[in-house]
């Protein structure tokens, strides 16, 4: 694989991949503004590889206010077909305890306040979701997590990562809803963005990094930022070596991902019936089947 086909987005305490060389900033200008920051082309042990800060390089931009859009079309537009998203999230299970990895293979929504469609506007599609991660990306991290042997680090491969609309954490009550509903971790940004990459047909798997137990162990009454930030630290080491092993093994060995046609049954529009602006704008998505 030599064109470019990777990307990565790097949550809260991962701003850069050190490992990074032949840097240079991309400025993408996209329909939906600017994105989180500028995106950063590099060889990654000589695979190209594009990485983005999600709440800017100096972690500016609350959940909230991200611009999830332009973050997936700047992607796209750049020839990004897999996408690693690293994350800092709350454990809702105590055999999840801070610094584990989890591989969550699915999501619940209780943002209220994100756009999480390209769509709309003239021209609709409607795409499956019921498998919100790519299994065979999310394998390749899973694999590479393996191969590292990590020191008292567990890997739970596979869980259900709830969506808060943030930016206050949860209170307990919330809590404790979630780990009755079995969830097994919570985050603030991953679902709005694993939805629009599904749209943009970009496979799409997250490594959650764990920072803290939430709000409902005994042991840590409520979550702090300084709680968190410690651990940030120690993940941010450790998701860059998972993400180079990763990068490393998807440049052999691209697994096939039903993310790449995810439009070919959900677009409800006829394409020559769309509005025309709405149709131009989403050229990067529909191009296939222009
Ligand atoms: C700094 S703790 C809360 C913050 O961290 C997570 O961000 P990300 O998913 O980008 O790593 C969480 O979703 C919150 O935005
Ligand atoms: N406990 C928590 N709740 C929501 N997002 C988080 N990110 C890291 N820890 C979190």
């Amino acid at each position: 694989m030599t064109d470019l086909k990777i990307g990565i987005i790097g949550g809260s305490g991962l701003y850069k991949m050190d490992a990074l060389q032949d840097i240079e900033e991309l400025q993408v200008d996209t329909p939906y503004g600017p994105p989180s920051d500028a995106l950063i082309r590099g060889n990654l042990d000589g695979t190209p590889v594009v990485f983005l800060a999600r709440h800017g390089r100096n972690h500016t931009l609350m959940p909230t206010e991200l611009p999830f859009r332009a973050n997936i079309y700047a992607m796209k537009s750049l020839g990004v077909e897999y996408l690693i998203s690293a994350s800092a999230v709350g454990s809702l299970k105590e055999a999840v305890k801070p610094l584990d990895m989890v591989l969550p293979d699915q999501f619940i929504d209780r943002t209220r306040n994100r756009i999480s469609t390209f769509f709309g506007e003239g021209l609709v599609a409607h795409i499956s979701f019921g498998d919100p991660v790519c299994n065979g990306l999310a394998g390749v991290l899973g694999e590479a997590i393996a191969s590292l042997n990590l020191p008292d680090i567990s890997l739970h491969q596979g869980g259900t990562y709830v969506c808060m609309e943030g930016p206050a954490f949860s209170t307990k009550a919330e809590s404790s809803l979630y780990r009755s509903w079995g969830a097994t971790v919570i985050g603030m940004t991953n679902l709005p963005e694993a939805k629009l990459a599904r749209e943009a047909e970009i496979a799409y798997a997250t490594l959650a990094l764990v920072t803290d137990y939430d709000c409902w162990h005994p042991d840590h009454d409520s979550v702090t930022v300084e709680m968190v930030i410690g651990n940030l630290q120690k993940n941010a080491v450790n998701a860059q070596r998972v993400i180079r092993e990763t990068v490393r093994r998807l440049s052999e060995a691209p697994p096939a991902s039903d993310a790449h046609d995810a439009l070919k049954f959900a677009i409800i529009t006829p394409l020559d019936k769309a509005n025309p602006t709405t149709r131009d704008k989403l050229a990067p998505l529909l191009k296939k089947y222009l």
